[in-house]
């Protein structure tokens, strides 16, 4: 395993480690089932290439490893109102604060400010997280292949059926889209970035293509950043995407979503 990837799973196991003994699973189990407000994730990108529209998934992230800061002003309700006034599908918002500068505030916040189900972008490795992410408003979790065994794969996979959460499982490469491929998911998300280098080609989601079934739903992560990227894409009948830092670095992040995708 990579480096970075490395340090930021060995500090998640500190962090649950923590919040284990603030809050205990039980806990925050009864918390996470008490919600009855769950968003369909995988329907809301369903449902806009159901109309002919991409299936965006707008991304609320203050900063990465790869980038560092990427957006100084960041209030997350007018990031959230924006893309769901401009056509979003769906919301990811990064929740690691290490790496990220994300927060789990930031998620309740942009969720509670428009109606689109979202994504808890964080290094998944263990159930409580899970459940935490179901406590905290989110409709979706991101196993990402690299980072976990098939067991673990599967493991967290069924917490969040539980809980009737959507799952996006992540890959980089064949070997790990053939374990992705033996979830239950339908969201394949295919990451253009390497997560070792951070090398970013959209190469990597026209390689695995023709590798994923019908029945499944391919998502193209990373690195879509102008008009002939999303072209590029949708030529080659992928009709989902998950956009960070495009947004995130315009004035009106909306405004930038509906340019890229929808000013055609
Ligand atoms: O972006 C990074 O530096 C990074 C490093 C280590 C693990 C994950 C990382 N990125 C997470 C993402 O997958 C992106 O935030 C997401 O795909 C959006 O990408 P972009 O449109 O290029 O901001």
């Amino acid at each position: 395993m990579n480096d970075i990837l490395a340090k930021i799973l060995d500090i998640k196991k500190i962090e649950i480690a923590t919040a284990r003994q603030m809050r205990s699973e039980a806990d925050m189990l009864r918390e996470a089932k008490s919600r009855k407000d769950l968003r369909g994730f995988a329907r809301a990108i369903e449902e806009k290439i159901a109309q002919g529209k991409p299936g965006v998934i707008a991304e609320v992230k203050k900063a990465s490893p790869s980038k560092g800061v990427i957006r100084e002003n960041f209030n997350p309700v007018e990031i959230a109102t924006s893309y769901a006034a401009h056509g979003a599908a769906c919301l990811s918002v990064l929740t690691d604060v290490q790496f990220f500068q994300g927060s789990y505030d930031y998620l309740r916040q942009a969720r509670a400010a428009c109606t689109l189900p979202v994504l808890r972008k964080d290094f998944m490795i263990d159930p409580y997280q899970i459940v935490h992410a179901r406590a905290i408003g989110a409709d979706c979790i991101l196993l990402i292949v690299a980072a976990l065994s098939p067991p673990q794969l599967r493991e967290l996979e069924s917490v969040a059926a539980e809980l009737g959460m959507d799952v996006l499982v992540e890959v980089h490469d064949r070997a790990e889209l053939d374990i992705a491929l033996e979830l239950n998911t339908s969201l394949i998300g295919i990451n253009n970035r390497n997560l070792r280098t951070f090398e970013t080609s959209l190469q990597t989601t026209l390689d695995l293509l023709p590798a994923v079934p019908e029945g499944k739903r391919v998502i193209t992560e990373s690195g879509i950043l102008t008009a002939a990227d999303v072209k590029l894409m949708r030529d080659n009948n992928v009709d989902a995407f998950l956009v960070g830092e495009a947004f995130m670095r315009a004035p009106e992040p909306g405004e930038a979503l509906q340019e890229l995708f929808f000013n055609r």
